[in-house]
Formats: C-alpha cells, sequence, structure tokens
C-alpha cells in the first residue's frame, strides 16, 4: 500500500517536474537576447526567484547597475510565467507606455499578480472596470466642493487618533495613520456615518491584509496548487457578503431615493457611491456590486496612502529642517485661501516635500508592469514574446544619479526649487507630485496610471497640513526609525516605527 502510494507520489513529482521544466525552457529560450540577474538555468533560478521573494530590491538594482539604459530579467514568483523583465532606460520606460493595450496589459497584469481567477472568482474576473473613469472623472472634478468634508474627516480622526497632549507621547505611525487616511477617503467614497463604521472599517483592513498573505501563498505555490489553496484561503466571498450587510441600509436608500426623486433629488450625497450610481451599466446597480467596488477601490486607495503619507512623517521627523519652512507656507496660505483645494494647489514645498519623500520611499521597486499579450519589440530591437511581464525600475530610476542631481540627498524643496526656476511652458506643472513623468512613476503611467491620484495627492496635502499647523513631532532617541523592508518588489513601511507628537507649542 504505502509502496504503491510513493510510487505514485514520485511519479506524480516527476511529471510535474517535467512540465515545469518544458514550460521553462520554452519561456527562457525565447529570453535569451535579454541578460539575467540570478541564474537562467532550471534548478538555480527557481533557488534566485526565491532570493528575488527576500532581496528583489538590490537584484533590481544590480540589473540596474549592470545594464543602465537597458533592459535585464529576474527569474520571479510574483507572475505567472516565472520572469520579469525589466527596462532601466527613460526611453524603453516611454516605449511601454506607448504600447496598446492589448499588446502590453496593465489588465491582465493586475489579475496576474492578484491571483484574480483564485481570489474573486470568474463572475468578478469579468467585470467590466466602469469605476476607473468615474475615479479619474467624477472624484477629481467633485473634490474641490467635497474639501470641507475632508478637512473636517481629517480635523475628527487625528482628535480621536492622536489627541493633542501637552507632554510628547510615542505613537506608532502605520497604525495611527492607516485610520486617519481610510476615515478620510471613505468619508468621500462612502459618507460620513459609514466612515465612521467600526466594522466597516476593520473589514476593510483586515479583508487587505488576508488578501494579499493569501495572494502570497497561491504565488508561491506550483501551479497545480493554485485553484486548491485559492479555494480554501480566498475570503472574498464572505466579506462582499458581510460589506453588503453593512452597506445595505445606505445603498437601498439611495435606490430608493432615486426611484421616487429622479436621480438628482434634493439632499443627495456627494459621494463615490453616487457617482457610481450615476454611471453604473443597469447589471451593475445592485448592492453586491457597490460592495464589490468600494472593496477593490479601498484595496487600491488605502495602503498606497498610508505608505505615502507614513513615509514622509519619517522623513519629517528625521529631517526637522523643514518644518519651520513648510509651517510659514501652510499657515500663510491657508490665511489667504482657506482649507479648500485651491489652497492645497498654492502649497508647493508641502507637495515638493511628499514627492521627495515618495521619490526615495514608495510603495514598489517596479511600476508601470504590463503582461505582454502579444510579442513586443522595444525600440532597443529586443523583442519580449506573449505572457511574460514587463516593467520599469522605479526606485532605481528615481534613485539614479544621472536622472537627478545630488539623487541620494533627501531635499525636501528640490521640486518646489525646480517649479520656481522653471521657465518653460508647462514648466510649474511638469514637478507636481501629480504629473505623470517617465523619470517619477510613483503613479505609474500611460492609459492605466492611477486614477485616484489626485485625490491621493489631496489627502495627504490636507493630512500633513494639519500635522504641521497642530503637532510638533520629533523622532526618539530611544527608539529610533528601523529601515523599511521589501517584500520581492514591493516595499514594506516598518509597523513597528514610533514617532513623538505633542500638541504644537510655538
Ligand atoms: C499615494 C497613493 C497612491 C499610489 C502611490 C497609487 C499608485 C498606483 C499605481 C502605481 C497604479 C498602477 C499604474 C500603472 O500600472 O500604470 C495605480 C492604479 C490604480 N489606482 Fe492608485 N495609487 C494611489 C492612490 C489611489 C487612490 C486614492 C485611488 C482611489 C481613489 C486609487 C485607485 C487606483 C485604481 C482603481 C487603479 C487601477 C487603474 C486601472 O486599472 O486602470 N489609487 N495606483
Amino acid at each position: 500500500m504505502v509502496t504503491s502510494f510513493s510510487y505514485y507520489a514520485l511519479a506524480g513529482l516527476a511529471g510535474w517536474v517535467s512540465y515545469e521544466w518544458y514550460r521553462f525552457t520554452s519561456v527562457r529560450n525565447k529570453l535569451l537576447a535579454i541578460p539575467t540577474i540570478g541564474s537562467d538555468s532550471f534548478f538555480l533560478a527557481y533557488i534566485s526567484a526565491w532570493k528575488f521573494v527576500f532581496s528583489g530590491r538590490k537584484m533590481i538594482q544590480e540589473g540596474y547597475d549592470k545594464y543602465p539604459n537597458g533592459i535585464y530579467k529576474v527569474p520571479c514568483l510574483e507572475v505567472s510565467s516565472r520572469w520579469m523583465i525589466i527596462v532601466s532606460s527613460l526611453k524603453l520606460v516611454q516605449d511601454i507606455k506607448d504600447a496598446p493595450g492589448d499588446v502590453l496589459s496593465a489588465h491582465e497584469h493586475f489579475a496576474d499578480i492578484l491571483q484574480a481567477d483564485q481570489m474573486f472568482g470568474p463572475e468578478a474576473r469579468a467585470k467590466e472596470d466602469y469605476h476607473v473613469p468615474v475615479l479619474m472623472n467624477s472624484v477629481t472634478r467633485n473634490l474641490a466642493g467635497c474639501f470641507g468634508d475632508i478637512v473636517d474627516e481629517v480635523a475628527q480622526s487625528f482628535a480621536d487618533g492622536i489627541p493633542q497632549t501637552d507632554e510628547w507621547v510615542l505613537h506608532p505611525i502605520q497604525a495611527r495613520l492607516s485610520p486617519i487616511v481610510s476615515r478620510t477617503a471613505n468619508r468621500l467614497f462612502v459618507g460620513k456615518t459609514l466612515c465612521r463604521d467600526k466594522e466597516f472599517l476593520d473589514l476593510q483592513q483586515n479583508w487587505a491584509l488576508s488578501f494579499m498573505l493569501s495572494v502570497t501563498a497561491i504565488n508561491l505555490a506550483p501551479d497545480f496548487l493554485k485553484g486548491a489553496i485559492g479555494k480554501a484561503v480566498s475570503a472574498f466571498p464572505k466579506t462582499i457578503k458581510k460589506l453588503r450587510q453593512i452597506m445595505d441600509p445606505e445603498f437601498s436608500y439611495r435606490i430608493q431615493m432615486e426611484e421616487e426623486h429622479g436621480k438628482r433629488w434634493d439632499g443627495r450625497p456627494n459621494d463615490l457611491i453616487s457617482w457610481l450610481l450615476d454611471h453604473a451599466p443597469p447589471e451593475y446597480r445592485t448592492a453586491d456590486d457597490m460592495a464589490y467596488r468600494i472593496l477593490i477601490v479601498n484595496f487600491a486607495a488605502i495602503h498606497t496612502t498610508m505608505m505615502t503619507v507614513s513615509g514622509a512623517i519619517v522623513d519629517l521627523a528625521t529631517h526637522p529642517e523643514h518644518i519651520g519652512p513648510l509651517r510659514l507656507e501652510v499657515e500663510s496660505v491657508i490665511k489667504t485661501h482657506g482649507w479648500t483645494k485651491e489652497a492645497m494647489a498654492k502649497m508647493w514645498k508641502l507637495d515638493s516635500f511628499l514627492k521627495e519623500s515618495a521619490r526615495l520611499g514608495g510603495v514598489a521597486a517596479l511600476s508601470m508592469n504590463r503582461k505582454v499579450l502579444k510579442e513586443f519589440t522595444f525600440s532597443n530591437g529586443i523583442t519580449v514574446p506573449p505572457g511574460v511581464t514587463v516593467g520599469c525600475a522605479t526606485h532605481s530610476i528615481q534613485g539614479d544619479p544621472a536622472v537627478y542631481e545630488n539623487a541620494a540627498t533627501f531635499d525636501g524643496f528640490r521640486f518646489s526649487n525646480m517649479r520656481e526656476t522653471e521657465t518653460a511652458e508647462f514648466g510649474q506643472v511638469k514637478h507636481q507630485f501629480s504629473t505623470l513623468s517617465n523619470d517619477f512613476l510613483l503613479f505609474g503611467g500611460g492609459r492605466h496610471a492611477c486614477p485616484g491620484r489626485f485625490f491621493a495627492v489631496n489627502e495627504s496635502k490636507c493630512i500633513f497640513a494639519h500635522i504641521l499647523l497642530n503637532y510638533d513631532i520629533k523622532v526618539s532617541s530611544d527608539h529610533p526609525i528601523p529601515p523599511p523592508t521589501w517584500l520581492g518588489s514591493q516595499r514594506l513601511f516598518p509597523s513597528e516605527a514610533k514617532v513623538l507628537f505633542r500638541k504644537r507649542q510655538v
């Protein structure tokens, strides 16, 4: 009995290894013109791919240093082909940006790394992304009108999370910032009541965490186990059901009012639920679908904004010489323009500080990742086959002295100084935080660039201006800030990082 089981297990293992070997060599043979970081032999490449999990950032930098202005590949378990092709030149970044979506696909890449088939199931996977243009257009257009709500939620959530005290109090940044960012964003997404609902906020946060752990588990597993692991670990159906229950009273009320009084009923809240209902195709006007949209928008919006603002808080505490000039700017702009979107746009130094913090920090070492659907030839003549993934060495580009002067130095006013001295047409816009450019890829680029970036920048500036005007902050000598860690190409904010806060004294 044991013998026949061992026999079948061995035969299965041999079959799987042969299949993996065949798959590996057939892809690798199409990529021979592209140099490799790590190994490109079958067994050693597998080890290199595991090395990428823990030292991805270093391997990306190694390739960038060895092949400047070029292209290289790394074995990588994050993507289904197991090969990540990375470009290090701004010209090749532009090639990716210009490629049509049916050749280099952002959508298929997201589905690939988020294990959409396993985690969401085929029905959700087939949904049209109608929320993306709504985020880009309606959210951005309504920002000025909703700015008072954003300011109110920032003030309330700080009062709850970081009360102003006369004594210095040590606060864990990530734990304090997550609810502040989440409440503020959801004030605009789902309105005042739900954005303060603990069950709603906890569900979003817990799902995002369990989702990422599950995706990592599936990514690291062999193909034949992915389906079974996905079924076992995906909390998606349960989460949607729960979220729908929490949102149901609000959603049903909106639908009922619309049916009784038409789309523009008196007192209709100005938030994402309303804007989604304005544009939802009939088949998506359901409580289930609304819960799905709110869940994935939160997934895209909260962690990224939290990383960006938390990184900037740490930079402010470690470079306190910026506090005085930033306070002066915020105070004088608010005096003239009040707490408005217009005021945020006038805060050039603050905009610059956040951008500089993201230039050296950010959320990932790679950006603008696209799955190749049809053979694609870069302008340097290198061809990549369907199935592999291409991306840009964002973090290395942003830290390159050939791209940024004194690139390794944190200069909070780098971009505001550039704006002040710029004479070219559109020069002042060029260096803004929300502006997309090949040498600053925090928000990606091309037709799939982040549609929430204008909101993210305004939310971040509002949070930061609130801190500057209401708190003193500094690093504690007993609790130095630990360096960030990396998982594959993703940057992780050190959850144990703490900063001292007290009520502003001067
Ligand atoms: C500082 C905060 C943020 C950062 C760093 C960030 C970054 C990104 C990046 C890198 C992409 C992929 C772009 C590409 O591949 O070219 C993306 C896509 C996306 N982001 Fe953001 N994001 C942030 C905030 C937000 C917010 C606040 C929202 C919603 C209001 C949002 C919604 C989305 C959505 C829906 C997509 C997918 C777009 C598509 O499929 O075409 N993001 N974001």
